[in-house]
């Protein structure tokens, strides 16, 4: 049996719209399932639970919505088995991105349904678990103007989810102060001066493909850092291009890190997300927990033996 959960709302009314492709995909086949459509992040995690909780014979909990949506249910996935499955249908969807998952529904189902699994690692951060990047400064200021705004409402009604997160760089470039942060890397503290933001990576990319760790992992066991420090607004502005292909870590000002936990304190208070939404505005922790989560990715395939394979199914 495998358990769909649906945010209706994802990329606004992506959601739904792919969830009814995606319920036909699944009556032609015959394929097994039950439905599950979560009202709101903070409820998601116990509807999940309960549902769970009913049957033992899980195949695969399938997301149908953002990132947000996927973080939203990540405790009630974490060191629980039941493989998570993503048929993104969000404005960034770094997630399906990061686990090669297509962008395209049916080709999405077809990798849940084939049951190839990778063991990832969580982020924990602010009492909160992430898969993709816990960001902190310039980024999450961001998504915070981004999630807050009309336009990217606007941009998902037109299908530019992405456009949405450009418009939002623009708008925070103006208005962003830099300021000192130290940072600590398993134990090792560096201080920053006018540093823009901190990220801490999980995946590669987040905000919609920008590759802000282009060499992270899922499964490493590593938290893969990027501070951006001692750069003008010029210079800045001109880094977004070159972090669509991941080309900026050798620029003299960013600075790649490595390692297992990270402590990261801005001099003054700083907008923090992870996997998009809000983690508030206090001093960071984040810690890697390795191997927490079973993805099912087309990566399982390829990845080294020993650290995937075939899901079993458990309550
Ligand atoms: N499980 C959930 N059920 C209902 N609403 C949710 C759930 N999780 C999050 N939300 C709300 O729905 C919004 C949109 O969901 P989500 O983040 O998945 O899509 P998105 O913002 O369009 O895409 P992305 O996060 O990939 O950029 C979230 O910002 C949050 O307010």
């Amino acid at each position: 049996m495998y358990l769909f959960i649906i945010n209706s709302r994802s990329g606004g009314g992506a959601g739904l719209r792919t969830w009814h492709t995606v319920q036909a995909l699944l009556e032609a086949r015959t394929v097994p399932y039950e439905a599950l459509f979560t009202r709101s992040a903070d409820s998601a995690e116990g509807q999940v639970l309960q549902a769970l909780a009913l049957r033992e014979d899980w195949r695969a909990a399938i997301v149908i919505g953002g990132d947000g949506t996927i973080h939203s249910v990540l405790g009630a996935l974490r060191r629980r088995g039941v493989p998570l499955g993503v048929i993104p249908a969000g404005s960034g969807n770094d997630t399906a991105r990061g686990f090669s998952i297509p962008l395209a529904p049916e080709a999405a189902l077809d990798t849940a349904l084939q049951e190839r699994c990778l063991e990832a690692d969580l982020l924990s951060a602010a009492g909160r678990l992430t898969l993709t990047a816990v960001a902190s400064g310039f980024d999450a200021q961001v998504a915070v103007n981004v999630n807050g705004s009309r336009y990217k409402r606007l941009c998902n009604a037109i299908g530019a989810g992405r456009l949405a997160y450009i418009i939002g760089i623009l708008h925070t470039l103006i208005t962003f102060k830099p300021c000192r942060v130290s940072v600590t890397c398993d134990g090792k503290e560096q201080s920053f001066d006018q540093a823009w933001l901190v990220s801490v990576c999980n995946l590669p990319s987040y905000g919609g493909g920008l590759l802000i760790c282009p060499q992270a992992e899922p499964g490493d066991g590593l938290l893969d850092v990027c501070v951006v420090h001692g750069a003008s607004r010029v210079q800045l502005l001109r880094l977004f291009p070159t972090v669509v292909k991941g080309r900026h870590t050798k620029l003299p000002y960013v600075t790649m890190l490595r390692g297992r936990s990270v402590a990261v304190r801005f001099a003054q208070p700083r907008h923090a997300i992870g996997d998009g939404e809000a983690l508030g505005t206090a001093p960071l922790s984040v810690r890697c927990e390795p191997e927490a989560l079973r993805v099912l990715s087309p990566l399982a395939a390829a990845a080294v033996a020993g650290t995937t394979g075939s899901c079993h199914a458990s309550g």
